[in-house]
C-alpha cells in the first residue's frame, strides 16, 4: 500500500503508475483543500508527518524537496513503470519515479526522490544527484552528471560527459554543448545562459 502525497498534474501519472504495477494506494494527501478528488480518489489533507511508504508526487523539484525534509516517512524505493527500460548495475534512490517508456542505460547513478519523466533517456554512467527532474521526451546522454535539483526541460539534449550543476533549469528543446554552472538557466539551441534560477531561495 503506497500513499501518495501529492494531488495535483504529476500526481495523476503516479497514480497511473501505481495502478499499472498492481499495488495499492493507501491514501492520496494534498495541503491544497482546494482539490478533494484526483482520479476518482478523495484528497485528505495531510495531518500526521509519519507516513510508511510514500512516494511524493509533486513535479516542482523546490517543493518535493521541503515536503521530503518535513516527513518522518518511509519512502517507496523506487516506483518504476513497467514500459520503462532498466540496465545493468543502474542504481535508483529512494523515491525515484521513473515514468513510462523512459530508458535508463547501464550504470547510470539514479539519486534519490528524482523523476525521469515519459519517454526521457538517460544514458549509460550517468549520475543524476538528489531532487533531479528530467522532464518528458529529454536526453541526458552517455557520462553526464547533474546535480541536486536540477531540471532538465521537455526535449532538451544534453552532450556526453558534461556537468550540470545544482538547481540548474535548462528549457524545453535545449541542446545543452557546455558544463553549466549552479543556478543556471539555460535555454536554445546551442543553449545559452538566460538568468539565475531563483527557484530555490
Ligand atoms: C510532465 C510535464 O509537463 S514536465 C514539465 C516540463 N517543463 C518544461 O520543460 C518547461 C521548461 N521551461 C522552459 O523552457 C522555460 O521557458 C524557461 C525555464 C527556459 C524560461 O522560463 P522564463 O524564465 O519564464 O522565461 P521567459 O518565458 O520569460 O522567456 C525569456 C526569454 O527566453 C526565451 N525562451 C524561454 N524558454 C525558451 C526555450 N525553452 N528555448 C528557447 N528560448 C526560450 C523566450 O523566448 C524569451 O526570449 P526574449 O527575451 O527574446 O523574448
Amino acid at each position: 500500500m503506497i500513499t501518495v502525497y501529492g494531488a495535483s498534474g504529476h500526481a495523476k501519472v503516479v497514480i497511473d503508475i501505481i495502478k499499472s504495477n498492481q499495488k495499492k494506494i493507501a491514501q492520496i494527501l494534498d495541503d491544497n483543500e482546494a482539490i478533494t478528488k484526483v482520479l476518482g480518489f478523495l484528497v485528505e489533507k495531510p495531518v500526521a508527518k509519519t507516513y510508511r511508504d510514500v512516494v511524493i508526487a509533486i513535479g516542482d523539484n523546490k517543493i518535493r524537496k521541503a515536503i521530503v525534509k518535513q516527513l518522518d516517512a518511509t519512502y517507496v524505493k523506487a516506483l518504476i513503470h513497467n514500459t520503462s527500460v532498466i540496465g545493468s548495475d543502474v542504481t535508483v534512490g529512494n523515491g525515484t519515479v521513473i515514468m513510462a517508456n523512459a530508458i535508463v542505460n547501464a550504470c547510470a547513478k539514479i539519486g534519490a526522490h528524482c523523476i525521469i519523466n515519459s519517454g526521457s533517456i538517460v544514458e549509460h554512467d550517468v549520475v543524476l544527484r538528489d531532487f533531479v527532474h528530467v522532464s518528458p521526451g529529454s536526453i541526458v546522454t552517455g557520462g553526464v552528471t547533474v546535480g541536486e535539483g536540477s531540471q532538465i526541460g521537455a526535449g532538451a539534449i544534453i552532450l556526453p560527459n558534461l556537468s550540470i550543476g545544482k538547481n540548474v533549469m535548462i528549457g524545453a528543446g535545449a541542446v545543452v554543448l557546455k558544463n553549466v554552472a549552479d543556478n543556471d538557466v539555460v535555454a536554445g539551441n546551442p543553449a545559452r545562459i538566460l538568468k539565475k534560477n531563483t527557484n530555490n531561495e
